[in-house]
């Protein structure tokens, strides 16, 4: 409003010495008509005086204006802070107080202060605009100007202190990030992720806000109060360089769906290029950056508006940490929140849940049920997967008792990551509902498992016929004391299974399509976990049915096709976050999860097995743990443990298999034609297995009742036949130990002797030297005492370094009968295949493994050879 001016003018004409008509006038005259005109005009002023004096009340003082100005400024100051209390509204550089964080109620519209409106130089109010719970804020400019920056922070300090629910996201492509580098603690402390600063990192964000805008949607599906889920800010301080039409249609739908979603724009450098206008954002609060700093318009203001400026430092950080503090405090999720109260108390009859996490509508609870018989997970390494399984794990075992659930644990990567569920040599414990554990598992070990829980699925199916039912959980309440535990089998690293795609491979992908597809019908749930993208894919590859049996899917930080191609919302996620879908991935249905870090506190799940392992049923028998790393020794080995002298027949006890039981792998000596036994390969194992095979033996026998000759061929042999020759004598047997020639002498007289009064064990060590004394024709005595020593008890152990001395010295694969028990050592299959005349032997030699045949069961087994305990590592080969 401008109000008029009012002036009053008195002009005196000009007194001369010329008339109006030309005539010269005499001075009396001339001062007749100057005392007229004086007087005249003097009527005139007062004429005047009297107007201005009669209309001095209706004319308003010259200021008046100004004031109705200042006041109307007020008011409208008022109504800013009505609308924006606070730090939403507050100048934040005279501000000298402490900021109260997150004091908006949280209820309507929240307002932010984006600058001044200038009514008059000097009549201002602060200018807000609606946010948080209505629309946008875009703005033509970017971040690159110095002005917009600033106002870009203040607008995010000030919504992010007030607001008591909000999450942000950023994105800067024109400073590199500058702009929110104040912002920094928001990000260490977990409230945001790192700033965006190129296309794909917008891109990621953008993902983030449409899952939010999901999930509020989700919500909303669900009948939830979405009033409780949080806001999320997303702002956008300048656009890559030529920004797509792709992404600009991106945000504009995203400015569509927003609000409704509670995710809300600023969006800066919004404006049209030389080719195409910008497309329009809803919702949105329109700013015109203009040159002159007092000239900028605000969409539905009609005063310039001066922007605000970049807030000061000090008080970014006051509220940054402080965010940061509170945040930590509140969103902390810790393994105690998954435990429940009371243990065991859930009925695993239709299913399995356990709390995992929370995400913004509450606690997280995940089943193993009919909807979702098996999980997949996938994450980078480092991402949190075995935290994950943890995390999972105890919260099953603390809600059903062992009765409810059974658990198979393989982990085929190195480290540790089940062996807190197995008792160790410092605590006896162990979780009671753990059947097996495979740490650093060979894939046999894995693919003996599969083997194992396929049993148990038919043999479920017969106990389900043979009540006549079709579902489990009728068997259960059909038979309540009959225990039908769920079972849950976790294979981390899964894809291991299917390397190398061997027999072996298909084996294993045959089983596990097998569990996936019955599972369901008979509780058996997989809980598939991966890091590479190959991992999936080989889920991928095998036949199509496996990879949909997995409706519920956990992304975990660098997970790579776990979910659906076009699902990206776990790109941007952080370590502690998952993003969980249950249906096959697909966008839409994705929850970001917060899942605590299990090995935060181990005293917590130290104390909680311990408690679990005391509430056991007495008896229940501990996990059978293989470990692929360890080492096996004869003297810890159950069977030798149990060995007596009455059981026949004898047997040479050989290492441990690989397999669910870690049975122990023995080759029996009984008197009937091959039962002799080689081990061949340069590996000083050979003469520990023949250590661990002729102490087993001894075992066996009263003293007196058997025969137990050694040769040392080999240097190297010595002390380990010292050793065997010691163990041999302390059981009380008389051991003899021959050199190579004595060794010719007594398997001629062996050959030509009849049937001997009592078992003989020759244990060669060595082989491979004993060809070159003997020659040819001993060689052939050999052969006659491999081909009918065993049928009269006497039996040769011998270890040969190489399978070529091994094969002449034994007379050819004619005389493969003759050696039923072969172990392979640092031996490839295809140096035997010809020799055992099996053409697909593929075995791979692995340290601290080797391959058993047995060719009068037709037995082919991987073990872990015994291991003398006191053998230095540093041997090598021999
Ligand atoms: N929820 C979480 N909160 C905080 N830290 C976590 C969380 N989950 C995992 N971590 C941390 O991340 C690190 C890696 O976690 P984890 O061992 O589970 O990863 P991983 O995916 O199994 O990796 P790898 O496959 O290489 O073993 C651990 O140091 C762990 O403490």
């Amino acid at each position: 409003m401008s109000g008029a001016v009012v002036s009053a003018t008195v002009t005196v004409d000009t007194v001369t010495r010329v008339d109006q008509g030309g005539t010269t006038l005499s001075w009396r005259t001339e001062l007749d008509r100057a005392s007229a005109a004086f007087r005249e005009a003097r009527s005139h002023l007062h004429r005047a005086e009297e107007l201005l004096a009669a209309k001095e009340t209706e004319i308003p003082p010259e200021d008046a204006t100004a004031d109705a100005q200042a006041d109307l400024a007020r008011q409208l100051g008022d109504r800013a802070a009505t609308l924006a209390p606070g730090v939403l509204s507050a100048d934040l550089v005279t501000l000298d107080s402490e900021v109260a964080l997150r004091s908006h109620p949280g209820v309507g519209t929240i307002y932010v202060r984006v600058g001044t409106g200038l009514v008059t130089p000097d009549a201002s109010f602060p200018v807000v605009v609606p946010m948080l719970g209505a629309g946008h804020l875009v703005i033509d400019a970017d971040a690159s100007d110095s002005r917009v920056s600033g106002l870009l922070q203040s607008i995010l300090l000030r919504t992010v202190a007030a607001a008591p629910k909000v999450t942000v996201a950023l994105a800067d492509c024109v400073a590199l990030g500058q702009t929110f580098t104040t912002a920094a603690p928001l990000i260490a402390g977990g409230l945001t992720g790192p700033t965006a600063t190129d296309g794909p990192g917008l891109e990621q964000v953008l993902a983030t806000a449409e899952a939010h805008v999901q999930s509020v949607q989700q919500a909303r599906n669900d009948s939830l109060d979405v009033s409780s889920m949080p806001f999320l800010l997303v702002v956008i301080a300048g656009l890559p360089p030529q920004p797509s039409r792709t992404l600009k249609g991106r945000i504009a739908a995203l400015a569509h769906a927003g609000p409704h979603g509670r995710v809300h724009l600023v969006l800066a450098g919004w404006r049209d290029d030389r080719h195409e206008p910008a497309p329009a954002i809803e919702h949105a609060t329109y700013l015109s950056v203009a040159a002159d700093d007092a000239a900028h318009r605000v969409s539905r203001i009609p005063v310039p508006v001066r922007l605000d400026p970049t807030p000061p430092p000090a008080l970014s950080k006051q509220v940054y940490q402080g965010l940061a503090r509170v945040h930590d405090r509140e969103t902390k999720v810790v393994i105690g929140d998954l435990i429940p109260a009371a243990h065991w108390q859930e009925s695993s009859v239709t299913g399995l849940s356990t709390v995992v996490g929370r995400d913004s509508r509450g606690e997280v609870t995940l089943s193993l049920d009919d909807a979702t018989p098996h999980w997949l997970i996938g994450g980078r390494t480092g991402g949190g997967k075995t935290v994950f399984l943890l995390d999972v794990l105890y919260g099953l075992a603390s809600r059903y008792s062992p009765r409810e659930l059974s658990m198979y644990l393989l982990d085929f990567k190195e480290g540790v990551s089940f062996t807190e569920f197995t008792p160790s040599p410092r605590d006896a414990s162990w979780i009671p509902q753990v059947r097996a554990v495979g740490v650093e598992s060979d894939r046999e070990y894995g693919n003996a498992v599969l083997v194992a829980l396929r049993a148990e699925l038919t043999r479920r199916a017969t106990a389900m016929k043979q009540a006549g039912v079709t579902k489990l959980a009728e068997l259960r309440r059909q038979e309540p004391h009959h225990p039908m535990p769920r079972i849950v089998a976790v294979i981390d690293e899964f894809h291991v299974l299917f390397a190398g795609n061997d027999r072996l491979a298909r084996e294993s992908a045959a089983h596990l399509e097998e569990l996936a597809r019955k599972g369901r019908s008979y509780g058996v749930h997989l809980i598939l976990a991966s890091q590479t993208i190959s991992g999936v894919e080989a889920l991928y590859d095998k036949r199509d049915s496996i990879f949909g049996q997995f409706p519920l899917r956990i992304a975990l930080p660098g997970a790579r096709h776990v979910l659906a191609p076009l699902n990206t919302s776990a790109e941007a996620i952080k370590l502690g976050q998952a993003v969980v879908n249950d249906s096959g991935g697909v966008p839409g249905f994705d929850r970001l999860i917060q899942f605590p870090d299990a090995t935060a506190d181990p005293a917590l799940l130290t104390d909680l097995r311990q408690r679990l392992w005391r509430e056991r049923e007495s008896g229940s028998p501990a996990p059978t743990v293989f470990a692929g790393y360890a080492e096996q020794h004869l003297a810890d080995d159950p069977r030798f443990h149990d060995l007596s002298t009455t059981k026949r027949p004898a047997a040479a006890l050989l290492g441990r298999a690989v397999d669910l039981d870690i049975s122990t792998v023995a080759v029996p000596m009984e008197s009937i034609p091959g039962r002799n036994f080689a081990v061949v390969g340069t590996d000083p194992t050979g003469a520990d297995v023949l250590h661990a095979a002729m102490t087993s033996l001894g075992r066996q026998h009263e003293p007196d009742d058997a025969r137990f000759v050694l040769a040392p061929l080999i240097g190297p042999a010595t002390p380990v036949v010292d050793e065997v020759v010691a163990e041999l004598t302390a059981a009380g047997h008389d051991p003899r130990t021959v050199t190579a020639g004595e060794l010719g002498e007594l398997v001629s007289d062996l050959v030509e002797a009849p049937q001997p009064d009592r078992p003989m064990y020759l244990a060669v060590f060595g082989g491979d030297a004993a060809g070159p004394v003997w020659g040819p024709t001993g060689q052939r005595t050999f052969q006659q005492l491999l081909r009918h020593g065993p049928a009269k008890g006497v039996h040769l152990l011998g270890w040969w370094r190489g399978m070529r001395r091994f094969i002449e010295d034994v007379g050819g694969s004619t005389n493969r009968e003759d050696v039923a028990g072969l172990m392979l050592l640092n031996v490839t299959g295809i140096e035997v295949a010809t020799f055992v005349g099996d053409g697909s032997l593929t075995y791979q030699p692995r340290d601290n493994r080797a391959l058993v045949l047995d060719r009068h069961n037709n037995s082919l087994r991987l073990c872990v050879p015994f291991r003398r305990a006191d053998r230095a590592d540093s041997e090598g080969s021999w």
